[in-house]
Protein backbone atom coordinates (compact mmCIF):
# COMPACT_ATOMS: atom_id res chain seq x y z
CA UNK A 1 0.00 0.00 0.00
CA UNK A 2 1.40 3.54 -0.88
CA UNK A 3 0.64 7.25 0.21
CA UNK A 4 0.51 9.46 -2.47
CA UNK A 5 0.49 13.42 -1.28
CA UNK A 6 -1.84 15.32 -2.98
CA UNK A 7 -1.05 19.45 -3.78
CA UNK A 8 -3.70 20.97 -4.40
CA UNK A 9 -3.74 25.17 -3.14
CA UNK A 10 -0.62 26.39 -3.29
CA UNK A 11 1.32 27.67 -6.05
CA UNK A 12 5.53 26.02 -7.26
CA UNK A 13 7.08 27.75 -4.09
CA UNK A 14 4.69 26.13 -1.60
CA UNK A 15 4.47 23.08 -3.36
CA UNK A 16 8.04 22.78 -3.13
CA UNK A 17 8.57 23.51 0.61
CA UNK A 18 5.73 21.05 1.58
CA UNK A 19 8.06 18.27 -0.33
CA UNK A 20 10.57 19.32 1.07
CA UNK A 21 9.24 18.83 4.78
CA UNK A 22 7.20 15.46 3.72
CA UNK A 23 9.14 13.43 1.00
CA UNK A 24 10.24 10.75 3.31
CA UNK A 25 7.16 9.93 4.46
CA UNK A 26 5.48 9.74 0.99
CA UNK A 27 5.72 7.71 -2.46
CA UNK A 28 4.13 9.57 -4.73
CA UNK A 29 3.54 13.43 -5.22
CA UNK A 30 0.43 14.73 -6.94
CA UNK A 31 0.33 18.27 -8.67
CA UNK A 32 -3.75 18.72 -8.21
CA UNK A 33 -5.80 19.87 -10.78
CA UNK A 34 -5.95 23.44 -9.36
CA UNK A 35 -2.02 24.35 -9.77
CA UNK A 36 -2.30 22.64 -12.99
CA UNK A 37 -5.40 25.11 -13.89
CA UNK A 38 -3.08 27.98 -12.33
CA UNK A 39 0.57 27.39 -13.23
CA UNK A 40 -0.01 24.60 -16.10
CA UNK A 41 2.05 21.69 -16.96
CA UNK A 42 5.26 24.28 -15.91
CA UNK A 43 4.60 22.79 -12.48
CA UNK A 44 4.77 19.22 -12.92
CA UNK A 45 8.23 20.20 -14.53
CA UNK A 46 9.29 22.42 -11.76
CA UNK A 47 8.72 19.66 -8.92
CA UNK A 48 10.33 17.16 -11.34
CA UNK A 49 13.39 19.01 -11.91
CA UNK A 50 13.20 19.59 -7.95
CA UNK A 51 13.08 16.59 -7.03
CA UNK A 52 14.33 14.25 -9.72
CA UNK A 53 13.71 10.86 -7.58
CA UNK A 54 9.98 11.57 -6.56
CA UNK A 55 7.47 10.02 -8.59
CA UNK A 56 4.85 12.82 -10.14
CA UNK A 57 1.18 12.36 -10.92
CA UNK A 58 0.00 14.87 -13.13
CA UNK A 59 -3.98 14.88 -11.95
CA UNK A 60 -5.35 16.75 -15.71
CA UNK A 61 -8.42 14.76 -15.18
CA UNK A 62 -8.45 14.26 -19.17
CA UNK A 63 -11.51 14.20 -20.84
CA UNK A 64 -10.52 14.17 -24.28
CA UNK A 65 -7.51 14.77 -26.82
CA UNK A 66 -6.53 12.01 -24.42
CA UNK A 67 -3.13 10.82 -26.45
CA UNK A 68 -1.91 14.71 -26.87
CA UNK A 69 -2.37 15.80 -23.23
CA UNK A 70 -0.69 12.66 -21.57
CA UNK A 71 1.95 13.01 -24.00
CA UNK A 72 2.71 16.81 -22.88
CA UNK A 73 1.98 15.62 -19.31
CA UNK A 74 4.78 13.12 -19.81
CA UNK A 75 7.38 15.73 -21.64
CA UNK A 76 6.70 18.05 -18.71
CA UNK A 77 8.12 14.97 -16.66
CA UNK A 78 5.13 13.03 -15.10
CA UNK A 79 5.29 9.91 -14.16
CA UNK A 80 1.54 9.13 -13.64
CA UNK A 81 -1.57 11.41 -15.95
CA UNK A 82 -4.85 10.84 -14.82
CA UNK A 83 -7.98 10.55 -16.79
CA UNK A 84 -11.66 10.48 -15.81
CA UNK A 85 -13.44 7.46 -15.69
CA UNK A 86 -16.41 9.11 -17.68
CA UNK A 87 -14.69 9.61 -20.74
CA UNK A 88 -15.54 7.90 -23.62
CA UNK A 89 -13.64 4.51 -24.15
CA UNK A 90 -11.46 5.70 -26.91
CA UNK A 91 -10.03 8.36 -24.83
CA UNK A 92 -8.91 6.33 -22.14
CA UNK A 93 -8.22 3.50 -24.33
CA UNK A 94 -6.05 6.38 -26.32
CA UNK A 95 -4.31 7.45 -22.72
CA UNK A 96 -3.25 3.86 -22.20
CA UNK A 97 -1.62 3.32 -25.54
CA UNK A 98 0.18 6.70 -25.27
CA UNK A 99 1.16 6.18 -21.66
CA UNK A 100 2.61 2.72 -22.74
CA UNK A 101 4.95 4.58 -25.57
CA UNK A 102 6.14 6.93 -23.10
CA UNK A 103 6.78 4.74 -20.17
CA UNK A 104 4.44 5.91 -18.10
CA UNK A 105 0.99 5.09 -16.23
CA UNK A 106 -2.51 5.84 -16.16
CA UNK A 107 -4.80 6.49 -13.00
CA UNK A 108 -8.56 6.89 -13.97
CA UNK A 109 -10.36 9.07 -11.36
CA UNK A 110 -14.06 7.33 -11.11
CA UNK A 111 -15.44 10.45 -9.43
CA UNK A 112 -19.12 11.02 -10.95
CA UNK A 113 -19.41 7.93 -12.17
CA UNK A 114 -22.61 6.34 -11.38
CA UNK A 115 -22.96 2.66 -12.49
CA UNK A 116 -20.05 2.28 -10.56
CA UNK A 117 -19.12 -1.55 -10.85
CA UNK A 118 -20.01 -1.91 -14.14
CA UNK A 119 -18.10 0.93 -15.33
CA UNK A 120 -15.02 -0.28 -13.29
CA UNK A 121 -15.02 -3.69 -15.09
CA UNK A 122 -15.07 -1.80 -18.48
CA UNK A 123 -12.16 -0.20 -17.37
CA UNK A 124 -10.33 -2.62 -15.81
CA UNK A 125 -10.16 -4.27 -19.36
CA UNK A 126 -8.31 -0.94 -20.94
CA UNK A 127 -5.22 -1.90 -19.01
CA UNK A 128 -5.44 0.92 -16.79
CA UNK A 129 -2.80 1.19 -13.86
CA UNK A 130 -4.76 2.61 -11.54
CA UNK A 131 -8.67 2.70 -10.87
CA UNK A 132 -9.41 5.63 -7.73
CA UNK A 133 -12.52 6.35 -6.27
CA UNK A 134 -12.82 9.56 -5.55
CA UNK A 135 -15.24 11.85 -3.48
CA UNK A 136 -14.42 15.41 -4.65
CA UNK A 137 -14.28 18.90 -3.05
CA UNK A 138 -18.41 19.56 -3.36
CA UNK A 139 -19.13 16.32 -2.29
CA UNK A 140 -17.14 16.39 0.52
CA UNK A 141 -18.72 19.58 1.91
CA UNK A 142 -22.10 17.32 1.51
CA UNK A 143 -20.30 15.24 4.25
CA UNK A 144 -19.97 11.90 1.78
CA UNK A 145 -16.52 9.71 1.67
CA UNK A 146 -15.57 7.34 -0.82
CA UNK A 147 -14.90 4.34 1.70
CA UNK A 148 -18.17 1.67 0.08
CA UNK A 149 -16.78 3.04 -3.48
CA UNK A 150 -13.68 1.14 -2.66
CA UNK A 151 -14.97 -2.21 -1.50
CA UNK A 152 -16.81 -2.14 -4.63
CA UNK A 153 -14.17 -1.40 -7.03
CA UNK A 154 -12.33 -4.05 -4.75
CA UNK A 155 -14.62 -6.66 -5.75
CA UNK A 156 -14.72 -5.85 -9.25
CA UNK A 157 -11.16 -4.51 -10.27
CA UNK A 158 -8.81 -7.81 -11.61
CA UNK A 159 -6.28 -6.04 -13.45
CA UNK A 160 -5.62 -2.85 -12.23
CA UNK A 161 -4.37 -1.42 -8.50
CA UNK A 162 -7.12 0.37 -6.37
CA UNK A 163 -6.79 3.50 -5.08
CA UNK A 164 -8.98 5.76 -3.06
CA UNK A 165 -9.19 9.56 -2.81
CA UNK A 166 -10.99 12.50 -0.71
CA UNK A 167 -10.88 13.92 2.20
CA UNK A 168 -9.36 11.01 4.02
CA UNK A 169 -7.88 12.18 7.15
CA UNK A 170 -5.47 10.21 10.14
CA UNK A 171 -8.98 9.68 12.04
CA UNK A 172 -10.34 7.72 8.72
CA UNK A 173 -7.08 6.41 7.49
CA UNK A 174 -7.87 3.08 9.73
CA UNK A 175 -11.33 2.50 7.74
CA UNK A 176 -9.51 2.78 4.54
CA UNK A 177 -6.63 0.83 5.61
CA UNK A 178 -8.74 -1.85 6.30
CA UNK A 179 -10.05 -2.38 2.54
CA UNK A 180 -6.47 -2.44 1.32
CA UNK A 181 -6.60 -0.15 -1.46
CA UNK A 182 -3.15 -0.18 -3.15
CA UNK A 183 -2.79 3.34 -2.94
CA UNK A 184 -4.45 6.11 -0.70
CA UNK A 185 -4.25 9.73 -1.63
CA UNK A 186 -4.63 12.51 1.15
CA UNK A 187 -4.26 16.17 0.38
CA UNK A 188 -5.95 18.09 3.30
CA UNK A 189 -5.18 15.82 5.62
CA UNK A 190 -1.51 16.42 5.40
CA UNK A 191 -1.13 20.06 4.12
CA UNK A 192 -4.22 21.09 6.61
CA UNK A 193 -2.47 19.64 9.56
CA UNK A 194 -0.26 22.49 11.61
CA UNK A 195 2.84 19.76 11.20
CA UNK A 196 2.84 18.28 8.20
CA UNK A 197 5.79 16.03 8.76
CA UNK A 198 4.69 14.68 11.60
CA UNK A 199 0.82 14.10 10.12
CA UNK A 200 2.95 12.29 6.88
CA UNK A 201 5.01 10.14 9.02
CA UNK A 202 2.18 8.84 11.20
CA UNK A 203 -0.20 8.09 8.06
CA UNK A 204 3.40 6.04 6.46
CA UNK A 205 3.60 4.68 9.72
CA UNK A 206 -0.27 2.82 9.89
CA UNK A 207 0.10 2.44 5.94
CA UNK A 208 3.13 0.42 6.62
CA UNK A 209 1.42 -1.62 9.82
CA UNK A 210 -0.92 -2.06 7.52
O1 LIG B 1 -8.37 15.60 -6.78
C1 LIG B 1 -8.60 16.33 -5.86
C2 LIG B 1 -9.69 17.36 -5.92
O2 LIG B 1 -10.58 17.03 -6.98
C3 LIG B 1 -9.13 18.74 -6.21
O3 LIG B 1 -8.42 18.74 -7.40
C4 LIG B 1 -7.80 16.22 -4.58
O4 LIG B 1 -6.45 16.16 -4.90
C5 LIG B 1 -8.23 14.98 -3.82
O5 LIG B 1 -9.58 15.12 -3.44
C6 LIG B 1 -7.38 14.73 -2.57
O6 LIG B 1 -7.40 15.86 -1.74
P1 LIG B 1 -8.17 15.85 -0.32
O7 LIG B 1 -9.62 15.61 -0.60
O8 LIG B 1 -7.90 17.20 0.26
O9 LIG B 1 -7.57 14.73 0.50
Amino acid sequence: MKLQLALDLVGIPGAIEVVKQVEQYVDIVEIGTPIIINEGLHAVKALKEAFPNVTVLADLKIMDAAGYEVMKAAEAGADIVTILGVAEDASIQGAVAEAKKQGKQILVDMIAVKNLAERTAQIDAFGVDYICVHTGYDLQAEGQNSFEDLRTIKSVVKNAKVAVAGGIKLATLPEVIAVKPDLVIVGGGITGQADLAAAAAEMQKLIKQG
